[in-house]
C-alpha cells in the first residue's frame, strides 16, 4: 500500500476525532483524505489520495472499508478523477471493481458518473462533487434514522432495556458518513442508558472487531467486552446474549445477506438459542437486481491474511472468504433508514426500498 503514496501523503498522528474520509481542496489540487483503518487502533494516520490508483489501493487494503463508506469513497473517487482531469469513465471502472461484494461501492460510483454525464464536461467536476457530498449527507441521515428504528425494534422485541448485544466486525462511524449502521443503534442505546453490555467479536482474520469496534466503543465509553469469534457459542449457551446486531455488504432481493465472514454461524447460533438476529443496513445496501444469496459474489482474499496471523508453516494454504451469506429465514429483521422489514420477504424488501 505504501508504494501508492509518497511519504508526504502520510500525515502524522492526529489527536482529535478524525472522520473516516473527507474531501479537501488545498492549493495544489483536490484530495481525498482517509483515516487509515489498517493502522487503528494504536495509530491515527491519514492517507492523502491525490489519484484514483491510490484510492483503489486503499480500498483493496481496507485502509478505507465498510459498505456505506465504500459508497462514499467510490463517489468521491469519481469526483477526484473529474477534478484532476483524469478519464472519468476509466476511473469509474477501476473503482467499481476494487472490491466485489459491497454493492454500495458500485452504487456510489454509478451515481457519481451519472451526475457527471448529465452535467457535461464543463460542469461535470462540480456536479459530481455535489453528488458525492449529497450521498455523504444522505448516509449520515440514514445512520440517525437506523439508530431510531433499531431502538424501536429492540423495544418491541425485548421490552425493558438493559440490552446485552453481540456484534461482529465493525459497523460504526468508521464505515459511514454518520455513526454507522448496527453500531449506530448501539451508540444510541448507550446514550439512552439502555446498553448493559456490548459483546465484540474479534472478527478474524483482519480483526475489525478487536481493532475498530473496540476503538469506537472505548472512545464512546461503552461497557464492551472483546471475545474470540469461537467463544460466541458459549455466550449464547450461558444466556448472555439478548440480541445480535450486524451490518451488511449486500442484501439480495430475497433477503439473503452477505456480511463479514463469521456472521452466518452467529445467525445459526441465534436461531438455536432463540435470540433475535438483526441486520442493520441502509437501502443502498439492498440489491434488488441480485435475486438470492447464491448470486452474491463473495470476495476471496489472500490466504496470507490468515497464515500470517497464525503464523503457519511456510507454504500453508488458507481459505479466506471475506464474507459469508445468511439466508433470510435466519434473519429476524432488517433495519433500514426507511423502517424495519420483518419477517424478511422479497415483498417487504422491495417495499422498504420504495419499489
Ligand atoms: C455496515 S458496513 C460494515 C461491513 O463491512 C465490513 O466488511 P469490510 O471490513 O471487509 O469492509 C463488514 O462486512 C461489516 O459488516
Amino acid at each position: 500500500m505504501g508504494d501508492h503514496l509518497a511519504q508526504s501523503d502520510v500525515r502524522p498522528e492526529n489527536n482529535g476525532a478524525i472522520p473516516a474520509l473527507r474531501w479537501e481542496e488545498p492549493p495544489e489540487g483536490p484530495v481525498l483524505v482517509l483515516l487509515d483503518q489498517t493502522r487503528l487502533p494504536h495509530e491515527e494516520v491519514e492517507l492523502v489520495c491525490t489519484d484514483v490508483q491510490a484510492l483503489v489501493g486503499a480500498i483493496r487494503s481496507l485502509a478505507v472499508r465498510g459498505a456505506p463508506l465504500l459508497g462514499l469513497a467510490g463517489a468521491y473517487g469519481v469526483a477526484l478523477a473529474a477534478a484532476r482531469g483524469y478519464d472519468v469513465e476509466d476511473a469509474a471502472e477501476l473503482l467499481a471493481r476494487a472490491r466485489p461484494t459491497a454493492v454500495n461501492l458500485e452504487y456510489g460510483v454509478r451515481r457519481a458518473v451519472a451526475a457527471y454525464r448529465e452535467a457535461g464536461v464543463e460542469r461535470g467536476p462540480a456536479a459530481v462533487l455535489a453528488e458525492a457530498k449529497a450521498l455523504h449527507a444522505e448516509d449520515a441521515a440514514a445512520s440517525t434514522a437506523m439508530a431510531g428504528h433499531g431502538a424501536g425494534l429492540l423495544g418491541e422485541l425485548l421490552p425493558g432495556g438493559g440490552y446485552r448485544i453481540l456484534t461482529h466486525c465493525n459497523t460504526g462511524a468508521l464505515v459511514s458518513g454518520g455513526e454507522g449502521t448496527a453500531l449506530a443503534v448501539v451508540s444510541g442505546l448507550h446514550r439512552a442508558g439502555e446498553l448493559r453490555r456490548l459483546w465484540v467479536d474479534e472478527t478474524r482474520p483482519l480483526l475489525q472487531g478487536a481493532r475498530l469496534t473496540a476503538y469506537e466503543a472505548a472512545r464512546a465509553g461503552m461497557p464492551y467486552t472483546l471475545l474470540a469469534d469461537t467463544a460466541a457459542g458459549s455466550l449464547f449457551a450461558a444466556g448472555e446474549v439478548d440480541v445480535v446486531l450486524v451490518g451488511a455488504d449486500r442484501i439480495a432481493a430475497d433477503g439473503a445477506t452477505a456480511n463479514k465472514v463469521g456472521t452466518y454461524p452467529l445467525a445459526v447460533l441465534a436461531r438455536h438459542h432463540g435470540v433475535p438476529f438483526v441486520v442493520v443496513a441502509p437501502v443502498t445496501t439492498v440489491d434488488l437486481a441480485t435475486p438470492d444469496g447464491a448470486s452474491i459474489e463473495v470476495e476471496q482474499r489472500p490466504g496470507s491474511e490468515v497464515t500470517d496471523l497464525a503464523p503457519s508453516p511456510l507454504g500453508t494454504q488458507a481459505y479466506n472468504p471475506a464474507f459469508d451469506v445468511t439466508p433470510p429465514d435466519l434473519i429476524t429483521a432488517i433495519v433500514t433508514e426507511n423502517g424495519v422489514v420483518s419477517p424478511v420477504t422479497p415483498e417487504g424488501l422491495a417495499s422498504i426500498c420504495g419499489k
